[in-house]
């Protein structure tokens, strides 16, 4: 049996990323918000537009306080991200669908996201992929490594240094595969799961621009960062 152990350097990593993380996590707001009201698709849109433009500089922020981040090349930098937020904005939307919620909270959350404009057609992968998330019941150690984890994805277009990715990646990649065979003893498989779920989320983004447009109401009006991040209008 391998014994795992995490060494001080890996600790005072994953203390650096979790700190990040947790300075940089946008206000839960959003789910309160929406079992609150029912929202118009435009309202729901503009709501939506608001949460997306401050999680992309609060991910700027968390982006820049990962270790060697700001090291890289100076497009590299811009590359990771833009080619990381969509994925960063359906994890974190998963984390916040996921969250522990008094009885039937989740249910009246889900119906509202199911009637907020995005069409039907993307509804179950998205879902989905929420729901494979919330079965993996993560630590915020967890959360906060995967998030690091997938900014740091060497293969983005337009990425020049790969290697240099690479290299602040793998460090990431085993404290998290420490931390799930510690957390998570009687699953070998767990961390593998965990991987999984990053090439669920290449798939949502994948067609996010296609979601976007396709939200339920015309002229959909985006802030200049979220057009930038968004390659739409
Ligand atoms: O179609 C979408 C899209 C957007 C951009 C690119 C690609 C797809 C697309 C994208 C997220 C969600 C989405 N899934 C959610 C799960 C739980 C709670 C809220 C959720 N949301 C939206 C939201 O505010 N997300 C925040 C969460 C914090 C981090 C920034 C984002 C609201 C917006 C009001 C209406 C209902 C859903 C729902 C739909």
């Amino acid at each position: 049996k391998e014994k795992v152990e995490i060494t001080k350097a890996q600790r005072a990593l994953m203390k650096v990323i979790v700190d990040a993380y947790n300075r940089h996590k946008i206000p839960q707001d959003v789910a309160k918000k929406l079992l609150q009201d029912q929202y118009s698709a435009e309202e729901n849109f503009l709501l939506l537009t608001e949460m997306a433009t401050s999680q992309v500089q609060v991910l700027v922020e968390f982006t820049k306080n990962i270790p060697g981040f700001l090291s890289l090349n100076h497009e590299d930098q811009i590359a990771l991200l833009k080619g990381s937020a969509v994925e960063a904005m359906f994890l974190r939307s998963a984390q916040v669908f996921s969250q522990k919620m008094p009885n039937g909270h989740t249910e009246v959350l889900e119906e509202r996201i199911r009637k907020s404009g995005i069409s039907e057609e993307f509804m179950t992968p998205m879902f989905n992929f929420y729901k494979s998330i919330g079965e993996l019941h993560m630590i915020e150690e967890e959360q906060a490594l995967l998030t690091a984890i997938t900014i740091l994805t060497p293969d983005r277009p337009f990425v020049k240094d790969q290697q240099a990715v690479e290299r602040l990646q793998e460090p990431m990649l085993e404290v998290l595969r420490k931390l799930c065979v510690l957390q998570h003893p009687q699953e070998p498989q767990y961390f593998a799961r965990l991987l999984g779920r990053l090439t669920e989320l290449r798939t949502l983004n994948h067609y996010h621009a296609e979601m976007l447009t396709s939200w339920r109401m015309n002229d959909h009006k985006f802030t200049p960062l979220l057009c930038e991040i968004w390659d739409v209008q």
